[in-house]
């Protein structure tokens, strides 16, 4: 198969390719076209996911697709954006058309589901599998949900379960096909959109947890000139992960894992969400009840150290 039949039979079907009011036009021609609303601006945001860092190649190319799509638009909720649409790099070392077939309709599960459809990209081959999504998305004019705006006295708040993204790893290196239980975490991290547009209106700062809450929390704090008390008997974790891996692991899991991609928000008061903590003046950083400072070094998933 070349390439040209691969676009048009994976990636221009309609189940991906398909109408958005604010796309002008998507597959087939040099570029891509979005307008946003009026009195809105543009947002995007890229994420690359590699083989063996992100994912493995040999899970269902069903759930690479899943989660492919759903960590790139986790940053458009952390913006309190809405999708319009998102570009697919994609370097695969052969064209197997099951492989291509399970994956497209991953990808078309989660832009259906978030009415976000593909509208271009660019497809490659090469010694190793990797996708690189962009994704792009509208907010109101001035609206966008910022790391920095956190102020003393706000409270800090996360949407949901910590470390459950972390506690899947071991069993999807061990089984990689198995995308049940704690793996649907790791497999399909629904990018919280519609939590983030309930809390726009009144959060002061916000971002998604993807490289684990403590070394994410400490983006706000430097954005936002503030620091912060934790307190992490409150976080809140699944009974599946106890159960799995003990609480202090959990806890581990949940304060520094990563792959969480759920959201971090400051603000006054709150409707929605679980309260973790407060932020404060003084000192300058992220400081958990119970952890001294040696202990929260080098937390947090890093590329490079
Ligand atoms: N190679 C690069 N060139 C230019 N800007 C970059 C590059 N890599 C990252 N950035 C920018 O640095 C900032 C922080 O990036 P980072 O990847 O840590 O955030 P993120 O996208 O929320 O995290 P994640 O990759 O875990 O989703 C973002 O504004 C991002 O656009
Ligand atoms: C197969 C496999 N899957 C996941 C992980 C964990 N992991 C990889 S990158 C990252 C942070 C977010 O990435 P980025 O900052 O690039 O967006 C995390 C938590 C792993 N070690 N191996
Ligand atoms: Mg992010």
């Amino acid at each position: 198969m070349n390439e040209f039949d691969m676009i048009k039979q994976y990636f221009q079907d309609p189940q991906l390719h398909f109408p958005h009011p604010n796309v002008r036009f998507g597959i087939g021609d040099d570029c891509a076209s979005i307008l946003p609303d009026e009195n809105h601006e543009l947002v995007f945001s890229m994420d690359t996911l590699v083989d063996g860092v992100h994912f493995l190649q040999t899970s269902n190319s069903f759930d690479i697709g899943t989660r492919a799509l759903c960590v790139t638009l986790s940053d458009l909720a952390a913006m309190a954006a809405t999708p319009i649409g998102f570009t697919l790099a994609l370097t695969i070392p052969e064209a197997h058309s099951t492989w291509l077939q399970g994956f497209s309709q991953g990808l078309a599960e989660i832009a259906q589901r978030f009415h976000c459809p593909i509208v271009g990209g660019d497809t490659t081959r090469g010694p190793h599998c990797v996708i690189t999504i962009q994704v792009h998305g509208q907010v109101k004019k001035g609206k966008a949900l910022m790391r920095s705006g956190a102020k003393p006295g706000d409270k800090v708040f996360v949407s949901g379960d910590l470390g459950d993204g972390a506690g899947a790893l071991s069993q999807v290196l061990e089984n990689p096909l198995d995308s049940t239980g704690l793996a649907q975490r790791y497999f399909q991290p629904l990018p919280e959109i519609e939590f983030a547009q309930a809390i726009q209106s009144y959060a002061t700062s916000g971002m998604d947890i993807s490289d684990g809450l403590l070394q994410d929390l400490e983006h706000i704090c430097r954005a936002s000139q503030v620091g912060m008390m934790i307190d992490p008997e409150s976080i809140p974790m699944s009974a599946d992960l106890i159960d799995k891996v003990g609480y202090q692991r959990a806890m581990k899991f949940a304060l520094t894992g990563g792959d969480d991609y759920r959201l971090v928000y400051t603000a006054p008061d709150c409707a929605h969400g679980i309260q973790i903590g407060e932020v404060v003046a003084e000192p300058k950083s992220v400081n958990v009840s119970g952890l001294d400072a040696d202990d929260l070094l080098s937390t947090g998933y890093q590329h490079f150290r």
